[in-house]
């Protein structure tokens, strides 16, 4: 038997990041840059106000207080966006608005609640100390400074930092494309009656959720029948162009199982039993026609979920530009002892508890009940022979929950 760590070395073999794309920043919160992003202006781009208040030169205002205001006349506004060029003449002051620019001759801001808010005079209760409540332009960034490395995966704040440096379009990765096939005679799909021996292609729905939920894009979604030559013409050339193709079922050692028996002939795919519970029956390899590369996952539900988090989103995480092996894992402590299967690494469905876990119910690979309460898969290794409370144990955080979102 492969280990898990063989076994996901295979499947990152299989895979390369995917060649940058520009994109409009806007659109790229979630994907990887593929290049540094260097800042097209400063910023602030101009010496701005901080406050709503007045403009004035700090020695205008030597010794003002609550009991003697320094009153001043008011030559008139300065809004946010005023693009005329201000001057502040020697004992005057401009009623200024938060981001305004500041005038010429300007060094500090009082904040109107200081003031009594005249509007021809004001009356400044406070002497403002040389740059109070001034934001200077290149505080926080300077032009041709690389504001955000390649490789940096675009959260909100990112994407806010590349708009406000005024760049446009980004070089990125684009989001994996994956084509999910299910297969299984037994599958009809959901909202429909079910006959006797019939139940719903949940994994169909689900193996979607997760390609989403890790941030790539299903390119093309079927139910076929196990039937060889349907799966055959399928893989030939699957629908949705994708970077990946992921299929669940037909890959144990049933007389039905199509995927099994079509990819094993078609060569470039591998069928190995891997050391791992579940999830033990797993495929990897390239589609012969169209090198696409290929996982083939289990059926049972819950290890067809398993396999994904262990095996497929490491191949995402690398097409997307994303280092597979930064994974959000964790390390927390057994919150109660469980068995586990004699050399097979134990994938436990866990819900955390603070820094402790527990199992989070049944973990037969059929459970869906306690597989949606879980947040994490607890990864007790091959030669653990059963964990003990207290023991500590690698977590992989489940796509959607907390750290694990994707
Ligand atoms: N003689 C052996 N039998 C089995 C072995 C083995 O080593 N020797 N391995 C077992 C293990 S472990 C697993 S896991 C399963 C994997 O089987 P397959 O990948 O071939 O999957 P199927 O047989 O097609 O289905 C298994 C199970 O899952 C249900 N299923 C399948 N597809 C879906 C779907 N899209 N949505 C919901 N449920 C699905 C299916 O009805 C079966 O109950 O093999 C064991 N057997
Ligand atoms: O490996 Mo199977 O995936 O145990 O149920």
């Amino acid at each position: 038997m492969r280990s898990v760590a063989q076994h996901r070395a295979a499947v990152l073999a299989l895979v390369a990041p995917l060649a940058p794309v520009r994109v409009g920043v806007g659109a790229a919160r979630g994907l990887v840059l593929a290049e540094d992003v260097v800042a097209a202006v400063d910023l602030p781009g101009f010496d701005n106000s901080a406050m709503d208040g007045y403009a004035v030169r700090a020695a205008d205002c030597a010794g003002a207080s609550d009991e003697a205001p320094v009153r001043l006349p008011v030559d008139g506004d300065i809004p946010a966006g005023d693009t005329r060029r201000h001057v502040l003449g020697p004992g005057r002051a401009l009623r200024i608005m938060t981001g305004a620019p500041l005038p010429e001759g300007c060094d500090a801001v009082v904040p109107v609640e200081l003031t009594d808010g005249g509007q021809a005079r004001v009356a400044l209760r406070l002497c403002p100390e040389v740059g109070r409540h001034v934001r200077r332009r290149g505080e926080d960034v300077q032009r041709g400074r690389t504001v955000l490395r390649e490789g940096v995966a675009l959260g909100p704040g990112h994407v806010a930092l590349a708009a406000a440096a005024n760049v446009a379009q980004v070089s990125v990765r684009r989001r994996p494309r994956v084509t999910v096939v299910s297969t299984g005679d037994e599958l009809v799909p959901v909202g429909h009656a079910l006959e006797h021996g019939q139940i719903v292609d949940s994994n169909h729905l689900m193996l979607c959720a997760l390609v989403e939920a890790a941030g790539a894009e299903v390119a093309a979604g079927v139910h076929l029948p196990d039937d060889a030559d349907a799966v055959r013409a399928f893989l030939a050339a699957p629908d949705g162009d994708p970077d990946l193709v992921i299929t669940s079922g037909g890959v144990s050692m049933g007389v039905y199982d199509t995927v099994k028996e079509v990819l094993a002939a078609d060569g470039g795919v591998e069928f190995v039993k891997v050391a791992m519970r579940p999830g033990m029956p797993q495929g990897c390899g390239t589609l012969a026609a169209s090198g696409v590369p290929v996982l083939t996952l289990p059926g049972n539900p819950v290890s067809s979920y398993v396999s994904f988090h262990v095996f497929v989103l490491p191949a995402l995480r690398r097409l997307a530009g994303r280092d597979p092996e930064a994974d959000g894992s964790f390390t927390a402590v057994a919150g109660a002892a469980w068995p586990t299967a004699p050399g097979r690494a134990e994938m436990t469905r866990v819900v955390e508890d603070g820094d402790r876990v527990r199992p989070s119910g049944g973990q037969g690979s059929h459970v869906l009940g306690a597989l949606a309460e879980a947040t994490a898969l607890a990864m007790v290794p091959a030669d653990v022979e059963s964990v003990e409370a207290g023991m500590s144990l690698r977590c992989l955080p489940l796509l959607g929950h907390h750290r694990g979102c994707g």
